[in-house]
């Protein structure tokens, strides 16, 4: 036998033993996903007791706090979110046996809204895709949908106005939120990125690229189209064209990525809230979105900062937005840590109340452990 023969058998007798293991380790894990896949059953079961109909499958506290005890103990050579990741799709499974949950967003599919959906439901969710901001708050008012999920603000573009403008009309509630790095891609059939002659995508994501495109395809002409993923099925049928869109819009149009991380800022990134029309319980570690109008006097507005600040609650964001009801007046968007049900948050807000024309509170929900 040759130097190399023998050692390939080493490899291969080295292989078998660890690739035995590993058999071994799954078929337990598969027992024990089983057993968990019984309880949520269980779950159900109680949920339902007595003949409930208007029970709540998904509870969102409790998802991050399962998902906050995985990474606290995570001491495997897997990183602390992919191993919450894999949990993730766990528990989708789990809840889909309770009930499949339907999640409408800002469509086409493999929009960055769709990405947000699966990362907050997991794959086991099903998305319905709609198409504007105003008809997600729609199809979850008039219940066709579980959930919804809408951009609220983006890291380097500010925050979305017609999300502003619904929350401020409806009745949802927040019931959660996340936040999606906004990584572009470069898509195409083409060979290599000489024989692109146009690139195609939202003007924003055109815009978000700017500098990588000039320097990098400087001869492509830049076309506008009307979504990410309208232009990755244009590159689909066209080898000449690229478009910018997300990985899983390259997975779902079934188009090579030529580049990755093409945004000429890393940072780049969208903080999604999900719609629900339940109040969510407490998580430990939550946050409350509220929206207030405040009296026509001085020093209203730092009446009502000082409310928090004098209890040490933490002021994530303020934003203003014209009222729409009167010329020249303001509402103003607060996110504060806590959750409404806490001692010193409910002192806080009656506080605010007495300097606030208008209060509402758009939700409590967990911070987002992923
Ligand atoms: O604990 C519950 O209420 C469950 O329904 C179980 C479970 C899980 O799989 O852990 C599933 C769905 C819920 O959203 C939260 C948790």
């Amino acid at each position: 036998m040759s130097e190399d023969n023998s050692q390939s058998a080493t490899e291969h007798a080295q292989l078998t033993a660890i690739r035995n293991q590993i058999d071994s380790i799954d078929k337990q894990i598969q027992k024990l996903i089983g057993d968990r896949a019984a309880c949520a059953h269980q779950v159900a079961e109680i949920k339902t007791q007595g003949g409930k109909t208007d029970v709540v499958f998904y509870r969102p506290e409790r998802e991050a706090q399962v998902l906050r005890a995985v990474k606290e103990r995570n001491e495997s050579l897997l990183p602390d979110k992919e191993m919450a990741k894999l949990f993730r799709e766990i528990m989708s499974t789990c809840l889909a046996l309770e009930q499949p949950i339907s999640v409408a967003y800002l469509g086409p599919e493999g929009s960055y809204s769709h990405s947000s959906v699966i990362k907050q439901f997991g794959t086991s969710a099903h998305p319905v895709a709609v198409s504007s901001i105003e008809a997600v708050f729609d199809a979850v008012a008039k219940g066709e949908v579980n959930y919804g999920i809408v951009p609220v603000e983006n890291s380097t573009e500010g925050e979305v106005k017609a999300t502003q403008d619904e929350l401020l009309k409806s009745n949802l509630q927040v019931s959660g939120e996340l936040e999606l790095a906004v990584d572009h891609c470069l898509l195409s059939m083409a060979q290599s990125g000489d024989k692109i002659t146009k690139v195609v995508a939202h003007q924003q994501a055109l815009g978000q690229c700017r500098q990588w495109l000039k320097n990098n395809l400087p001869m492509a002409q830049l076309e506008a189209v009307s979504s990410n993923a309208a232009a990755a099925k244009m590159a689909q049928e066209d080898s000449s064209l690229a478009a910018i869109a997300s990985e899983q819009a390259a997975d779902l149009y079934q188009l090579p990525i030529l580049e990755y991380h093409i945004s000429d800022s890393k940072e780049n990134s969208t903080r999604f809230w999900v719609l629900g029309r339940e109040v969510v319980a407490p998580s430990g570690e939550d946050k409350t979105a509220l929206v207030i109008s405040i009296k026509n006097q001085a020093g209203a507005l730092l009446e009502v900062l000082q409310a928090f600040a004098d209890r040490g609650l933490n002021m994530t964001r303020i934003i203003s937005r014209p009222s729409k009801s009167k010329n020249w007046d303001y509402v103003f968007f607060i996110d504060v840590l806590g959750h409404q049900q806490d001692e010193n948050l409910k002192a806080a807000l009656q506080e605010v109340q007495q300097h606030a024309e208008f209060i509402k509170i758009l939700g409590s929900f967990p911070i987002s452990p992923l």
